[in-house]
């Protein structure tokens, strides 16, 4: 059993009720929460839960990606083609893929176990309780072989350095996280992290260069790295803009495919972690969008566009709001490379760009939205400008996260009327609610969550 928090049910007239809704995990896919009641959906659990696996499994890293296949015979060709899981038995086919998921992880660089500061791994314990201790993530469930392997080496790597880890930012040292993504073609896209303290680029330079030579030519050439990143960066996260991801070796981007689309990402660019995972939360939206072709989709916080493109045949337009540039910038790309031309791709903090793009679009066609913001949740401002925006019958909200910041947004999307929070337009009302387990072995998973007006 896993617990998901929702709202289950919120008459704008009354105090809202929260619940706690128990979900047994067999169901997570198909929860249907009633405007007032909460129910299971039981009945199509077999279809939605079989379509689930069975995406996971074709997916996943059980598959060999894409092998030549131009020595087989054109008959072997075509069932490739048409029935890819032609060569596993149904039992295998249905066969749920639980680990190695992630097609992105982040390392971090502290003292490990036995003390020495140059240990790759993850955090157990806290830095108030002053107990961290980094313990390497070899037996971990959900991340790949291949990440595990760039982070064994980037632990060498550092090991042989003359430079100290970064340990605590105002402690002095060099040496960061690496975050490690991987697609189902075998790309490997590493990004070192790397504190300058008071080095100028000059005696950064020699560091950058011996990082390269050890996974092009030394021991870290095993890993194969496809595109080899270095970030001077001084504060926790630093964009494409406030300090450039330098390429230092290989491919610029990496490419993924998902529900027969492809996506160009770049370094600083968003993507959800678990592909097949991803495919099964669209398809998922697409479901419960109901968009018209008349409709325009506004997509708020939209990454490289995946949901705004995936969705954009049964719409007339889509316009997507993105905060990081080069997300921006692979989104459009995206469009074109997989020849779609009704998107429309803006670059800003969606609490500065919805307010203003709203009131200039409210009468020209019927309005969707879909939100998914990170963790943080919705500015106050984007909330309240999709609340006083009439057009908007029905908003898809996707959180990763529905019982931290995102309860506020949805209160302030169902909540009565409130002139004071400039609240003016109808309250919505939460009407159907989909957990999708993008995270296997982990608490978390995406929940899609509908509001009607
Ligand atoms: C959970 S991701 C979702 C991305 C995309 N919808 C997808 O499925 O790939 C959240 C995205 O919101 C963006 N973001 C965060 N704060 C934002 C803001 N204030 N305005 C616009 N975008 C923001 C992040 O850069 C990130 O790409």
């Amino acid at each position: 059993m896993v617990t998901v928090r929702f709202l289950c049910q919120f008459l704008p007239q009354k105090i809202p009720i929260w619940t706690w809704y128990h979900v047994p995990r067999r169901f997570w896919s198909c929860v249907v929460i009633d405007k007032t009641i909460c129910q299971e959906n039981t009945g199509s659990s077999e279809d939605q839960s079989k379509s689930w696996i069975k995406t996971r499994k074709k997916k996943q890293h059980s598959l060999p990606p894409k092998p030549a296949n131009d020595h087989l015979p054109w008959e072997e060709r075509l069932a490739d083609a048409v029935t890819p899981l032609w060569r596993l038995s149904y039992e295998e086919q249905l066969q749920p893929v639980l680990g190695g998921y992630r097609n992105k992880s982040t390392f971090s660089v502290n003292r490990g176990i036995d003390g020495d500061p140059k240990t790759v791994g993850f955090y157990v314990g806290t830095g108030k309780g002053r107990n961290i201790v980094c313990v390497r993530s070899d037996h971990l469930l959900n991340m790949p072989e291949k990440h595990k392997e760039v982070a064994r080496f980037y632990e060498e790597f550092i090991r042989q350095s003359p430079l100290e880890p970064c340990i605590l930012f105002h402690e002095g040292g060099h040496w960061r996280e690496i975050t490690v993504r991987t697609n189902a073609v075998g790309s490997t896209m590493a990004i070192v992290y790397f504190h300058p303290q008071n080095l100028t680029e000059e005696e950064i330079q020699p560091h950058k260069e011996t990082l390269v030579e050890f996974f092009t030519h030394g021991p870290g050439a095993a890993c194969q790295l496809t595109s080899l990143y270095f970030q001077e960066s001084s504060m926790t996260r630093c964009t494409n803009e406030q300090s450039p991801y330098q390429l230092l070796y290989g491919e610029p981007y990496i490419f993924e495919e998902l529900l027969g689309l492809r996506f160009r990402i770049s370094a600083d660019a968003f993507f959800q972690v678990n592909t097949s995972g991803a495919e099964v939360l669209y398809r998922t939206v697409g479901e419960l969008s109901k968009a018209d072709r008349s409709s325009i989709l506004i997509d708020v916080c939209c990454g490289t566009g995946a949901i705004g493109l995936s969705l954009s045949k049964g719409v007339e337009q889509v316009i997507g709001i993105e905060l990081i540039e080069q997300a921006v910038q692979d989104a459009a790309h995206n469009a074109s490379l997989n020849g779609i031309s009704n998107c429309d791709f803006r670059s800003g903090k969606a609490e500065v760009v919805l307010p203003q793009l709203l009131p200039s679009l409210d009468s020209a066609a019927p309005l969707f939205a879909i939100v998914n913001p990170s963790r943080a949740g919705l500015h106050y401002r984007v909330t309240r400008a999709i609340r006083n925006c009439t057009s908007i019958r029905r908003l898809i909200y996707i959180s990763c996260k529905p019982d931290g910041e995102a309860m506020r947004n949805f209160a302030e999307l169902c909540c009565p009327p409130d002139r004071q929070k400039k609240l003016l337009g109808d309250p919505f009302v939460p009407a159907v609610a989909i957990p999708v387990d993008m995270f296997p072995h982990t608490a978390h998973c995406e929940l899609v969550l509908v509001f009607e007006r």
